[in-house]
């Protein structure tokens, strides 16, 4: 691998399994509203902001919604994920995260965190690794969501290292594209079929290695 100067990783699905809790929470939703809702369907969501999950699960129901509804219905899937994610211990860092933390850091990487969470300083702050991070991207100043490489491009820039300079770490398609998107080499974490645009992938950060 060339000589990087930054990493940026994902949060949800890389670090801690919160995917997990974003799929129940939408699940619940879905079905609420009638709409099928299943692991191929949820592929679609990862690393897709809270509104533009919620208006790909709605274009699939058989009822309208206005604005304050959808308003609504985002809230109330906030509500349950936050109730899932609230006895969140550092005991939930998936297996190697922590490692390859500490080894980037080691390494003299700068480290970043760009998730289009609004929750990613909370989930941060349970896990306990806030500290861990050069600059974490709040996502409530990001105005396009994964595919678009902005959030990835705020995070290079705020670390002061040119994107050609920084790789990325994600799990999701979007989130791959937008890394690609940036100009940045890409590490995808899961299934290289769903990942075909990275360019490596690892199934888990603990098979993460700076070589
Ligand atoms: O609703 P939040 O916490 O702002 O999260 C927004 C998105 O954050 C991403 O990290 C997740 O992959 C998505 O599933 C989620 O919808
Ligand atoms: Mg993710």
């Amino acid at each position: 691998m060339k000589d990087f100067k930054a990493v940026i990783f994902d949060l949800d699905g890389v670090i801690t399994d919160t995917a997990r809790y974003h799929y129940l929470a939408w699940k619940r939703l879905a079905e609420a509203e009638g709409v099928h809702f299943d692991e191929a369907f949820n592929e679609h969501l990862k690393g897709i902001d809270r509104m533009g999950s919620l208006e790909l699960i709605l274009a699939s129901s058989p009822r309208s919604y206005t604005d304050a509804q959808k308003l609504a219905l985002a809230t109330a899937k906030n509500e349950h994920y936050k109730e899932l994610i609230a006895t969140m211990t550092p005991a939930d860092l998936l297996p190697g995260a922590v490692d390859a933390l500490d080894a980037c850091r080691a390494a003299g990487l700068k480290i970043g965190l760009a998730s289009v969470s609004r929750n990613a300083f909370t989930v941060l702050d349970s896990l306990g690794i806030t500290g861990k991070f050069d600059y974490v991207v709040d996502a409530g100043t990001i105005a396009r969501g994964k595919p678009d490489p902005e959030i990835f491009l705020k995070a290079a820039h705020e670390l002061g290292v040119p994107p050609a300079d920084c790789f990325g770490v994600e799990d999701a398609v979007a989130g791959v594209a937008s890394i690609k998107a940036a100009g940045m080499y890409a590490i995808g974490v899961g299934d290289p079929r769903v990942l075909a645009q990275a360019d490596v992938v690892i199934p888990d950060l603990a098979a993460f290695a700076l070589d």
